[in-house]
């Protein structure tokens, strides 16, 4: 039997040079305007177009001024002057007469001349003269009094202090997040090239499964698989293809030979790799083990519980029939739904988030355990817990159907070989789940 690591890099070398297959050549280029970019990786370097900030603009509401002017300020001791044009935010940058001060707001550009800004509160008087209900200028005579100097380039946003134009603002793998995508539309980048995802055919097997909606005979379940590992393939930044194979390996065979033809439309891409649930235990009707292990799939226990029986390797297959085989890396999970999601999260996630440029592994933590437990001393446990109110963890029965119960814990325990009984207030290794 081997060990969850040597199986863990097992998975991660066969889908590793998957890579190769993410450089530019794939890369597609996406208006950012329709929201697609969101959470895509970078093909290439992205340069800002322009200066960010583009000109000089102030960062506080107050009197743009030259310092020069207010050397001999003094609290006893005020300079007074005589109140400028107003710069608002979005006007063009007006000019700064000598012996003047210019109300200014929060990024409004600084007026020709002017050399810093003082915050409104420490103006005399401390509010805009005159200023709001469509004025935009300060009456004629109006006068402030500054009562202190002030340094050259105070609360100034320099133009390019953000970024320069011309300098590296984004580089290639870069994922798009929030921060990634304002910072592309400050700079006015209408469109990026992204790396393309991988391609994934998942294939859930199953005589007893019908998809949730279809009514159940006696005997039959809803397929939880599908959506499962669907949506935990979709947080890796992989593209799904579903198909939920009938209970023979001719389908099975089928399904997967279908997954690496190139449609002629080119509309659908075929798979990078495929992802099987369900049909590789030791029954009399694994169809998965007899469709696949012909083609050079491997199937192996892993000294894990659950996700015991899996499934790894490069499938050969000639769809065309007489051509030059087509290889792709397969990886099929035990269909009892809590086995196959913890079989993604401990062989499938870390390489996948990898080849997307995301971290790779989960938070971690050292806990308490908030009970006694006891595990199979030949066998890597993963339990699904919660944590008390005392921040100790409460850990949940093991049985591979208990999907209800993983769909509430926050934190996957590891209860790792050799650990039989532990009790109360021993320390575990737990994941964290609840992101
Ligand atoms: N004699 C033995 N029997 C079993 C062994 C063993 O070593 N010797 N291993 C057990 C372990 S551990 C697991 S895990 C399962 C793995 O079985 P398979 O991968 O062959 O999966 P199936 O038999 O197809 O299904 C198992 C279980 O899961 C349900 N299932 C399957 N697919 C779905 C789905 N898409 N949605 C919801 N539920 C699904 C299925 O109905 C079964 O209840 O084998 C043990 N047996
Ligand atoms: O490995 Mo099975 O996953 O114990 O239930």
């Amino acid at each position: 039997m081997r060990s969850y690591v040597e199986h863990q890099r097992a998975v991660h070398a066969l889908l590793d040079p998957l890579a190769s297959r993410l450089g530019a050549a794939g890369s597609e280029r996406l208006e950012l305007s329709a929201g697609s970019a969101h959470g895509r990786v970078l093909a290439e370097d992205v340069r800002s177009p322009i200066d960010l900030p583009g000109f000089d603009n102030s960062q506080m509401d107050g009197y743009a001024v030259r310092s020069a002017e207010l050397t001999s300020a003094r609290p006893g001791a005020p300079v007074r002057l005589d109140v400028g044009r107003t710069s608002a935010a979005g006007d063009a940058p007006v000019a700064l007469e000598p012996g003047t001060a210019s109300p200014v707001m929060t990024g409004a550009a600084i007026p020709q001349g002017a050399d810093a800004v003082v915050p409104i509160e420490a103006v005399d008087p401390p509010a805009f003269l005159g200023l709001g209900s469509g004025r935009h200028d300060s009456p004629a005579g109006s006068i402030v009094g500054f009562t202190s100097a002030v340094e050259p380039g105070t609360f100034i946003r320099r133009a390019g202090s953000d970024i320069g134009a011309g300098s590296l603002l984004l580089p290639a793998g870069t994922r798009l997040g929030p921060a990634q995508l304002g910072s592309l539309a400050a700079a006015g980048v209408t469109d990026v090239l992204v790396r393309r995802p991988l391609r994934v055919l998942l294939l859930s097997t199953g005589h007893e499964l019908r998809p949730p909606g279809q009514p159940l005979r006696p005997g039959q379940i809803h397929d939880a698989n599908t959506a499962m590992i669907g949506a935990a393939l979709r947080e890796c930044g992989v593209e799904v293809a579903e198909a939920l194979a009938p209970d023979d390996a001719a389908s099975v065979r089928a399904a997967v030979e279908a997954s690496v033809r190139v449609a002629p439309s080119g509309a659908a891409r075929p798979a990078d790799f495929v992802v099987t649930t369900g049909g590789v235990s030791a029954g009399a009707f694994e169809v998965v083990r007899e469709a696949l292990a012909p083609l050079g799939v491997e199937f192996v226990k892993v000294a894990i519980q659950p996700g015991g029986p899996q499934g790894l390797g490069i499938a050969a297959i000639d769809p065309d029939g007489g051509g030059a085989p087509i290889e792709i890396p397969v990886v099929s999970f035990p269909g009892n739904p809590v086995s196959a999601l913890v079989s993604f999260e401990l062989f499938l996630r870390p390489v996948l988030r990898e080849l997307a440029g995301l971290a790779p592994d989960r938070a971690r933590a050292r806990l308490r355990l908030a009970h006694d437990v006891t595990s199979p001393l030949d066998k890597h446990q993963v339990r699904r817990g919660v944590l008390d109110g005392d921040g100790d963890v409460e850990v949940g029965a093991p049985s591979s159907h208990l999907l209800h119960a993983y769909a509430n814990a926050t934190v996957l325990v590891h209860l790792p070989v050799g650990v039989g009984d532990l009790p109360a207030g021993a320390h575990v290794d737990v994941w964290r789940i609840d992101d």
